[in-house]
């Protein structure tokens, strides 16, 4: 198999003295979708803010293309190509969309320009003189993607995009979410909700107390399904 494009490996994450992640290992071809699926609590955000060097203390490996980032600064994670959505979305409220969408400076090669991103987002084309406080969860969410998508990331990193958002903006969401999967884009996509992410990805990997317990295939779903119930409930 090729290289993937963002690899983890035995990584240890820790809040101060509270050791959290106990030695995850995932892996993201480039084009593939990949689900971290778990409880609340599991170490699913802590997992994304590790890579994002966000961590007081961690240790292992996360490579991008082969390249050990462990060593870049948080300010500069960004540039080695990883996308990071957080689950608080981090929109200002009191800056317009427009000034929101402007806000994050270029980090890679082939970020969207404004007007690609009005034509995906016609809603936020329609709301860019509001302030992003205005907006509603799934608008802000759309704000929170296409601002990032502006900046130009290889790897998205999303977590929890559809947290707290009615049926039908989740859908939106999905059909965005799928949208970029077939130009090429490679995700990680940290969910609770696991009936969002069998649309979406390839391959799912299931983390309890800060361990991955299981991987597998959206082929082999069915065959799991008494064990993922177990982890998630569904
Ligand atoms: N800032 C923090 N300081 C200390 N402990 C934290 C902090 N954030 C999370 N934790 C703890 O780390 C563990 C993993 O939390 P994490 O947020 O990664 O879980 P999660 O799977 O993303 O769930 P959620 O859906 O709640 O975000 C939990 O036990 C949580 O209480």
């Amino acid at each position: 198999m090729a290289e993937p494009l963002f690899q983890i490996e035995d990584l240890h994450g820790w809040y101060d003295e509270s050791h959290v992640l106990h030695g995850i290992s995932l892996s993201a071809q480039e084009g593939e979708t990949v689900a971290l699926i778990g409880r609340n609590g599991a170490g699913k955000s802590t997992t994304l803010r590790a890579a994002m060097n966000l961590l007081t203390r961690r240790e292992g490996a996360i490579r991008v293309a082969g390249h050990d980032i462990m060593g870049t600064r948080r300010h500069r994670v960004a540039h080695e190509g990883l996308g990071y959505i957080p689950e608080e979305r981090g929109i200002f409220a009191s800056l317009s969309v427009e000034e929101n969408l402007l806000l994050l400076p270029r980090t890679g090669d082939g970020g969207m320009s404004q007007s690609e991103v009005y034509e995906i987002f016609p809603n936020l084309y329609e709301r860019r003189r509001a302030p992003g406080g205005t907006l509603s969860g799934g608008e802000q969410q759309m704000l929170a993607i296409a601002r990032v998508l502006m900046t130009g990331p290889r790897i998205l990193l999303l977590d929890e995009p559809t947290e707290g958002l009615a049926p039908v903006i989740v859908q939106a969401i999905g059909h965005l979410l799928r949208r970029l999967k077939e130009a090429g884009m490679t995700m990680l996509l940290v969910e609770q909700n696991f009936h969002f992410a069998r649309q979406l990805a390839d391959r799912f990997y299931l983390i309890e107390n800060g361990r991955i317990v299981d991987e597998f295939t959206a082929s082999e779903i069915e065959a799991r399904a008494e064990r993922i119930a177990d982890v998630v409930g569904v």
